[in-house]
């Protein structure tokens, strides 16, 4: 028996979104979040990768508020925001743009590529092939998305610390990130924020509005650089944004959006067990 769709309001419901939302409000209610949380689990750091696009610009910002607020407190926390390109990242310029925005207390900086192409290298010598070129390239994407979890876990180990993740509403709905890479995190200050609202608690934090307004890009793909999500999901962020807020959408977007939340629905779930 297959399951019944979920409604758009179940769905609404169920990512925690709001149709509209006071930006001052959100960002300080995210901030002690951050804060409160790192406090009542006995640790004093949090952990973040910084990419150069809007999600991690703003989650980064609300990591290094919170931090502050916490010595101010008299708890002694710190921000690690980490570098985590994949050899040179062509868009390395923005990624420096949101560091000088978010000022964290210290900046690391981890190139992945070795310890991925190393995991493929070992990969293809024990026997994996691969149908094309770019099935490889999708593939050794996701081992980039989990080799940054692991970077950022070690980190967090190191210093006492929490990872912070940059999921929201409108990837949650989609499913769209790396199961157990970016999606692996401790504290996720984003969520329940559609796209559009990231941006406005963005503007409210206020960051660069080259950074607000970029295109987003998982950029995972060595064959596709900079390759934007809304090519990748055949949906624009504008649809998935308007459909989480209750709006109407065509019935292409509906269409698109509904399967690809029912066939992700393993990614916003623990482990399924017997
Ligand atoms: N029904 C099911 N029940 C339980 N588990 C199921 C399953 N179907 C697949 N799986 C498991 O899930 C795996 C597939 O999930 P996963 O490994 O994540 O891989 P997949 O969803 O195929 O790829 C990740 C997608 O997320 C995108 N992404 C990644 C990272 C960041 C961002 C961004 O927005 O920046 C976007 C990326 O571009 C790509 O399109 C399967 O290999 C299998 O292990
Ligand atoms: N090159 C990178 N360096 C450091 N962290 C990265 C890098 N690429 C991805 N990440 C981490 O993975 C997360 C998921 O990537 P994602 O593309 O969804 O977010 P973003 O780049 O911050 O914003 P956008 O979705 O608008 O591009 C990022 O928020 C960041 O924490
Ligand atoms: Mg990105």
């Amino acid at each position: 028996m297959s399951k019944p769709l979920s409604s758009q309001a179940d769905i609404q419901q169920a990512l925690e979104v709001k149709a509209t939302i006071d930006p001052a409000e959100e960002r300080q209610r995210r901030v002690d979040f951050l804060c409160n949380h790192m406090r009542e689990s006995g640790q004093h750091a949090l952990v973040l990768g910084i990419s150069g696009g809007v999600d991690s610009t703003v989650a980064g910002r609300l990591a290094q508020l919170a931090v502050e607020q916490a010595r101010e407190q008299g708890i002694e926390a710190r921000f690690y925001a980490m570098r985590l390109p994949y050899g040179t990242q062509h868009d390395e310029d923005d990624a420096q743009a949101a560091i000088d925005f978010i000022q964290p207390d210290e900046v690391l900086t981890v190139n992945v590529q070795p310890a991925s192409d190393a995991t493929m290298s070992a990969l293809e010598a024990g026997g994996l092939t691969f149908r094309d070129d770019h099935h490889r390239d999708f593939v050794l994407g996701n081992i980039k998305a989990r080799q940054r979890m692991v970077a950022q876990y070690a980190v967090a180990g190191a210093k006492g610390g929490l990872v912070v993740g940059t999921d929201q509403a409108a990837e949650a709905l989609m499913g769209f990130f790396t199961k157990y890479g970016d999606g692996a995190c401790d504290v996720a200050p984003l969520t329940g924020l559609t796209k559009q609202q990231v941006r406005i608690v963005g503007n409210e934090l206020g960051a660069p509005e080259s950074l607000v307004a970029k295109q987003p890009t998982a950029d995972l793909e060595t064959l596709k650089p900079g390759f934007a999500d809304e090519e990748a999901l055949g949906v624009s962020y504008a649809d998935i944004d308007a459909f989480l807020v209750g709006q109407s959408v065509s019935e292409a977007a509906r269409t698109i959006i509904e399967d690809t939340y029912a066939r992700t629905a393993h990614k916003r779930q623990l482990p399924i067990t017997p």
